[in-house]
């Protein structure tokens, strides 16, 4: 059916209003409108698009849905390789890292620290803006192509503000709470239960019908780019403040420390506050800040030397929302 010029302009305003709407509730948590408003203009969109499917474009807020069920997962290169991380464990071999680190430099660098986001590590690439390839990190050079799934992620953003190539990497999790909801439906279903929201992102994420994937409330935080392209950042701090404004939900917890120190009781305080927050971390990963610095030290053959991951002991497993103690 043809539409006319005026249909054509509402369902490109809709697309436009439902994005921003979603961005602003997925990826900066200050919703925009509640949610009877979102869900009148979604299926009035809905409607529109089943009628003039010739306008329905693929980074449509209905995109998100899901449908497509894959043979398999294609295998996915990663040009350039994603690191792992050192771990320590004491607050001696936290301040062992600090020492090589200076002793490469011949100062105290300035670190940044990121709470560890207890996911599944993924690579998102955007060519023009348009995200074209989502892959899992795998053993680091070759991972499954996942971007049917990510498509489905809400917080992932399928267009950016800039028409720029971008390769991001980062964590895709579940949230404590959908974790416990989850296993508490696949209790009452008879299925086999997630052992930790690590386990049942995963899960998700590597399902091949995108519909699964759709319903898991998954959620990212972004921390890295891979090339810098064409952002102008020489810090991590900087890399982090740019993502956040190109559209990425970055952990709002990081914190730039000017001495080891510093960086201490950053861990100390996370290590208190860990089991208020909405998501599972399994400790705090401390990163030279300056990019220039970052060069100096270089790589060992899996991880960066400018960087560790202080890891926490296992947090005491809270599996069933009976389990909490909500007084
Ligand atoms: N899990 C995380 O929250 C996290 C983070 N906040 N920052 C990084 O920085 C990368 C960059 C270079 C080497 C590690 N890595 C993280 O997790 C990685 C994914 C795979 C191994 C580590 O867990």
């Amino acid at each position: 059916m043809e539409a006319t010029q005026e249909i054509i302009d509402r369902i490109a305003y809709l697309q436009a209003e439902l994005t921003k709407y979603g961005m602003a509730y997925y990826v900066k948590d200050q919703p925009l409108v509640d949610d009877a408003t979102y869900d009148a203009l979604y299926r009035e969109l809905e409607e529109l698009e089943a009628s003039y499917p010739q306008y329905q474009t693929e980074d449509s807020p209905t995109a998100r849905v899901g449908g497509i069920i894959l043979p398999g997962f294609e295998k996915a290169i990663h040009e350039i390789p994603l690191y792992s991380l050192s771990d320590v464990f004491t607050k001696e071999e936290l301040f062992a890292f600090d020492q090589r680190v200076q002793k490469t430099l011949g100062y105290e660098p300035k670190y940044v620290c990121e709470l560890k986001i207890d996911g599944l590590s993924i690579s998102l690439t955007y060519e023009a803006g348009r995200l074209v390839r989502a892959a899992t990190r795998g053993d680091g050079t070759v991972g499954e192509n996942i971007t049917e799934n990510i498509k489905t992620v809400q917080s992932v953003p399928l267009r950016l503000p800039q028409e720029i190539d971008l390769e991001v990497r980062g964590e895709c999790y579940m949230p404590k709470a959908s974790f416990l909801a989850l296993n508490q439906k696949r209790e009452e279903e008879g299925l086999e239960t997630f052992a930790n929201p690590r386990n049942a992102a995963a899960g998700s994420l590597r399902q091949l019908d995108s519909k699964i994937t759709a319903s898991r409330n998954l959620s990212t935080f972004l921390y890295t780019l891979a090339d810098f392209g064409p952002l102008q950042v020489t810090t991590q701090e900087e890399a982090l403040v740019h993502l956040g404004e190109l559209g990425f939900r970055i952990n709002p917890e990081h914190h730039v420390c000017h001495s080891i120190e510093e960086v201490w009781s950053f861990i100390e305080d996370f290590h208190d506050k860990r089991s208020e927050l909405p998501y599972e971390i399994d400790g705090i990963v401390v990163k030279v800040n300056e990019f220039a610095a970052q060069n100096s030290l270089g790589f060992t053959v899996k991880a960066p030397r400018w960087a560790t991951a202080y890891k926490f002991p296992p947090e005491e497993a809270v599996t069933t929302i009976e389990d909490i103690d909500w007084t």
